[in-house]
């Protein structure tokens, strides 16, 4: 009896230690998850991966903007209004990226993405210009001939039901590969290997990422998922080194001056080419960086790979959302080709630059469908010093996630959310809201840096099928079952039918 006794007041000893500490106290005055003993809210997010996405919006549904996770000795608060979101993101106090981001640091280093503090002000100032609109006209034609790639793709497997993502993603990391390294990847061995390798990575950070048993490094490095991310990492981390030298070698055989040639005037139609190589203003950069003693080798690598991982997989998932939405809303794809008709009257000619500027309407679409499907559902912090969030005071040392998927679904903030309505980016309408309600880019000095890039890409892409497809629906909104995962990933194929249109615009 004794020592049943003893055991019991040890275990409440446990439980007090563990949940009344000065964090605990604190966070557990916001509201949250169903306490247990001892492990606090441990147990209730032990979900596979689909599960726990519903389990989160069905949290977000039963709370008002912001709700707290408490596991001793994890803190997390969860937030999704956009007075909060706002303290966060607008103040450099809080740009440290949390834990979470931790599966990817084998792969991207110290990038822009991962890296903070002054080494992440450092770069930002270096890669600020390779997205100028002078620089990101460059890209353009890569983009173009990729998207001509996939308009040939499409058109041989007519009227059938095509799966988006895989199709998608081809499009977006050729070119992404294009525009930060200059190499066109082929279905050659070295190149098929790396394309494939950045797939199994993607794949194996995911499966990481739903395993708790998995999170240390220890255990993970042990594992059979473990051993084939080494494989991946080899291949790709062998790329790219190979990609840089021989970039560096060009530079050097051919004498050329990158001082003149990042400068800012606008040479794209006289020269986009050094002898039969694309320019590649973001390696350029970076090399040109090098060069004035700013990065160094190590850190082009760290940039090179942040870009091949960032750029393509969002883009693809923003694709193939809005394509998906198109088949199923008719009467929107018919005003998007009335509008593409008032730019291009009855030619065929290829679409310019400056056309993307005039398809407002196509704009408003693809953000809308990036308000219901935002590519990056949420985003995560380390708070390091204490922080008011709506009248509670979050202690240092929590992770502090933002759910951009939940805050865009605010039907105080878009009245019947789950509808495609894309005049709610009308210019009047905008203004009413809150300037952070909607941010699939992020906001504030940590926002995306390649925003303008995936935008141009997504209305050149989507703006090309049209003229040449008429999108049929497959698999509509209430099919769709996402899964906890860092880019919005369905469970399932997203199936689009695509027809041919009887007269090419
Ligand atoms: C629809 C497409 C895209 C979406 C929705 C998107 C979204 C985002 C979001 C939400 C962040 C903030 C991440 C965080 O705070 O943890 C981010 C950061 C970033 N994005 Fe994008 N992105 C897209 C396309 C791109 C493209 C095409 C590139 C490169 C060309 C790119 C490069 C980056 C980089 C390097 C960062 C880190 C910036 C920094 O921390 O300074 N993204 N993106």
């Amino acid at each position: 009896m004794i020592y049943l006794l003893l055991v019991v007041a040890f275990l409440i000893g446990v439980h007090f230690l563990f949940n009344y500490n000065e964090k605990a106290v604190l966070l557990r005055k916001i509201p949250g998850l169903k306490d247990s003993f001892i492990i606090g809210n441990a147990l209730e997010i032990l979900y596979p991966p689909v599960k726990l996405f519903e389990l989160g919006r069905k949290i977000a549904n039963e709370h008002n903007g912001i709700y707290r996770f408490w596991s001793f000795p994890y803190g997390a608060i969860n937030i999704y209004n956009p007075e909060d979101i706002e303290v966060i993101l607008s103040n450099m106090e809080y740009h440290q990226k949390s834990l979470i981001y931790n599966f990817l640091k084998p792969w991207l280093q110290d990038g822009l993405l991962l890296s903070y503090g002054e080494k992440w002000q450092n770069r930002r100032k270096i890669l600020t210009p390779a997205f100028h609109f002078n620089i990101l006209r460059r890209y353009y034609v890569s983009l173009q001939e990729n998207t001509n790639r996939l308009v040939e793709t499409l058109n041989k497997t007519l009227d059938t039901e095509i799966d988006l993502i895989p199709v998608m993603s081809e499009c977006t990391l050729k070119s992404i590969c294009e525009s930060a390294m200059g190499t066109r990847l082929s279905d050659e061995s070295n190149d098929k290997q790396y394309k494939n390798a950045i797939y199994e990575l993607g794949h194996l950070i995911v499966q990481r990422f739903v395993r708790v048993y998995l999170f240390a490094d220890f255990f993970f490095n042990l594992s059979p998922l473990g051993k084939k991310q080494k494989k991946s990492l080899s291949v790709i981390h062998n790329f790219t080194r190979k990609v840089i030298k021989d970039r560096k070698k060009l530079i050097i055989d051919n004498g050329i001056s990158l001082v003149n040639e990042m400068g800012e005037k606008d040479d794209y139609e006289s020269e986009i080419m050094y002898g039969k190589k694309k320019k590649t203003a973001m390696l350029d950069l970076l090399i040109l960086a090098e060069q004035e003693g700013l990065i160094d080798n190590a850190g082009i690598k760290e940039e090179v790979d942040t870009f091949m991982f960032e750029g393509h997989d969002t883009t693809a998932s923003g694709l193939t959302y809005c394509l998906m939405l198109l088949a199923n809303y008719p009467e929107i794809q018919d005003n998007i080709i009335m509008e593409l008709k008032e730019i291009f009257g009855d030619t065929k000619r290829a679409t310019r630059i400056e056309d993307l500027n005039a398809m407002r309407y196509l704009d408003r679409c693809i953000k809308e469908s990036l308000r219901l499907y935002p590519p990056v559902p949420f985003i995560s912090r380390q708070i390091n010093e204490e922080v008011q969030l709506s009248n509670y005071t979050v202690p240092a040392g929590t992770v502090c996630n933002i759910y951009i998927y939940d805050l865009h679904r605010r039907e105080n903030l878009f009245p019947n959310p789950s509808v495609f309505d894309p005049d709610r980016f009308l210019p009047g309408n905008v203004a009413k809201r809150h300037c952070y309600a909607y941010i699939p880019f992020s906001a504030g000095p940590r926002n995306c840096i390649g925003q303008k890039f995936a935008m141009m890409q997504m209305k050149l892409v989507v703006s090309t099928l049209l003229r040449n497809f008429k999108l049929l629906p497959v698999t509509s909104c209430s099919d769709l079952k996402f899964q906890a995962d860092i880019v919005l990933r369905n469970s399932e194929p997203v199936y689009v039918k695509f027809e041919k249109r009887e007269s090419v615009i």
